[in-house]
């Protein structure tokens, strides 16, 4: 039987008199590529604030590796492997793609507390060893993202696409066992997100379980083993893609909103 490592069970959130979210239930099981979508205003970022500590809903409840998430931190929940991608990625500019993955990982140790401050400072010999295993892990995590041959070039003179990438890197430096992508590749050109959506591919095929929000259609509909579909903080249509692409609700979602373009691009992958 499929293992869940996800689960929200009727989640509820208000803002003042607007109901955000309302009862919302669903899973990701191990292994899973599910996708969130739904028009403006539905609901989906919310959704991962609650997920990720950020909010706490007025009801029920964010399961997550069989802990109970309430009450518990951004941080904290980053700490048990759940971990998130903004829709912006602040890149230092002016050090190299390397060096960028580099002092994210350093944040990670420093976040663990895996190191004395004075142990750093002096060169002790298991910070030394810290260092070395810490390079050599940043290299990994370029190569892993396909940036390689740009790791030394400066992050600023990227395109929008290889900086998202970086913030992959980032993400996968805090080794998550799920990876909750919002809006991944918003902005990116086609040949960006073919290898976007490989590198999706191959993060999951080395273990890690992923949910993303994503409003490129053709991309979501290539990449989701599952889609959960919200208009208006419900959820109203659930299943895999050939199946959600075929559902009245969902076309009429969609084309309530007035975006008759993502309705016929649901059509034309039919
Ligand atoms: N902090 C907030 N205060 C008040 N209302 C909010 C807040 N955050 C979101 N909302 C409202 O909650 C509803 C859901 O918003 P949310 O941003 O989760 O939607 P979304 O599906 O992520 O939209 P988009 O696709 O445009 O990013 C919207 O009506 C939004 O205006």
């Amino acid at each position: 039987m499929a293992e869940t490592v996800l689960s929200i069970e009727h989640v509820a959130v208000h803002f003042g008199g607007l109901v955000a979210i309302s009862d919302m239930n669903f899973h990701v099981n191990k292994g899973e590529i599910v996708s969130l979508i739904g028009p403006n205003g539905a609901g989906k970022t919310t959704a991962f604030n609650v997920m990720t500590g950020f909010l706490t809903p007025a009801k029920g409840a964010v399961n997550y590796c069989g802990a109970d998430l309430k009450g518990k931190k951004p941080h904290e929940i980053a700490d048990l492997g759940l971990i998130r991608t903004f829709q912006r990625t602040s890149v230092f500019p002016n050090d190299t793609v390397y060096d960028n993955v580099l002092i994210g990982l350093h944040r990670q140790g420093e976040l663990k507390g895996k190191l004395g401050l004075a142990e750093a400072i002096l060169g002790l010999p298991r910070a030394r060893a810290s260092e070395k295993a810490q390079r050599a892990r940043a290299a990994e995590l370029v190569r892993w993202i396909g940036l390689e041959a740009r790791a030394n070039d400066l992050a600023g003179s990227l395109s929008y696409g290889e900086q998202r990438l970086v913030g992959v890197a980032l993400a996968l430096a805090a080794q998550p066992k799920m990876l909750l992508l919002d809006e991944p590749v918003s902005g990116m050109n086609a040949s960006e997100t073919h290898t976007f959506v490989q590198l999706i591919r191959n993060i999951r095929d080395r273990g890690v379980t992923i949910l993303l929000v994503e409003h490129d259609m053709p991309m979501v509909m290539s990449v989701s083993d599952r889609i959960v579909v919200l208009n208006y903080g419900r959820i109203i249509a659930e299943g895999p893609p050939d199946e959600i692409r075929k559902n009245p609700a969902v076309i009429e979602a969609y084309l309530g909103q007035g975006a008759k373009d993502v309705v016929k691009e649901v059509a034309v992958h039919a």
